[in-house]
């Protein structure tokens, strides 16, 4: 299977401070839904600035759609087919939800292919819909991660990189974002995650990768990774394996 993105044996860190990634590679696969989870400060989120090309890699490669995109900054990876959606909420609380959501389509000079993929993100996110003409800051915390995931989309990414998507919210909103990711994946887009939550993302993702000192320590199908004991014991809290509904 073709992969949207590759990070292959990359090393990057912060300053002149030892790296954060040490020979990462990971991979995502057209139409599948990658988790990266791991103890806090694995370098989890570093990932994603790599990925998004807000970090530039100290060495190694990345691909975008199987071309070389190594050290191309967040604008060009963008044009490349990345999106980032970052940790925490980034709304214009004063601005309408369709103005946060045109936002997305700012690099976009054709006005049919806006009007499609405003059509396209309205149909996906009913409550973006719904809401359109509303202040963003009016939405609720799901709600808002919604209308970031609109934006994201705008650009008909090949890959959205969603950073703790579920930060700050209850387990209703928590299950409705997530839902909302799957129906981003069903509609062609792959998606990188990062999550804290890592038990409930694995039950919505197809692939798990365990990052551990700066390197994928164990890959695999991500219902795998929820039924092994040892990994539950050291990444999931300790408790065994829910079956999957
Ligand atoms: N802007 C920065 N400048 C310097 N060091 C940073 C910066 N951002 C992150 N780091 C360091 O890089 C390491 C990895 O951080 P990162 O945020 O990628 O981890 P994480 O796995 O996402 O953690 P968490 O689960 O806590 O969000 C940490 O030691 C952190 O202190």
């Amino acid at each position: 299977m073709a992969s949207e993105i590759e990070l292959l044996d990359v090393q990057a860190g912060y300053g002149r401070a030892a790296p954060v990634l040490r020979g990462l590679t990971v991979e995502v696969p057209a139409g599948t839904i990658v988790c990266l989870v791991g103890p806090n400060g694995a370098g989890k989120s570093t990932v994603l600035k790599v990925a998004s090309g807000l970090l530039a890699p100290r060495s190694g490669t990345i691909r975008v759609g199987g071309v070389e995109v190594t050290g191309q900054g967040p604008q060009r990876m963008l044009a490349s087919g990345v999106a980032h959606v970052l940790q925490g909420h980034s709304v214009f609380a004063e601005m309408t939800v369709a103005e946060n959501v045109l936002l997305g389509a700012y690099t976009i000079k054709d006005k049919a292919r806006v009007a499609a993929r405003t059509e396209f993100v309205r149909d996906l996110f009913p409550v973006v819909a719904e809401r359109w003409d509303t202040l963003a800051g009016l939405l609720s915390g799901g709600q808002q991660k919604q209308v970031e995931f609109a934006r994201s989309l705008m650009v008909d990414p090949k890959v959205v990189l969603l950073d703790e998507p579920s930060m700050g919210l209850d387990p209703k909103a928590t299950s409705t974002v997530f839902e909302q990711v799957v129906r981003m994946r069903d509609a062609g887009t792959a998606v990188l995650l990062v999550e804290q939550n890592a038990r409930r993302a694995l039950e919505t993702a197809d692939i798990g990768c365990v990052l551990d000192l700066g390197r994928v320590h164990i890959s695999g199908p991500a219902a795998d990774l929820l039924a092994d004991p040892q990994l539950a014991d050291l990444y999931l809290g300790g408790r065994p394996a829910e079956p999957r509904p």
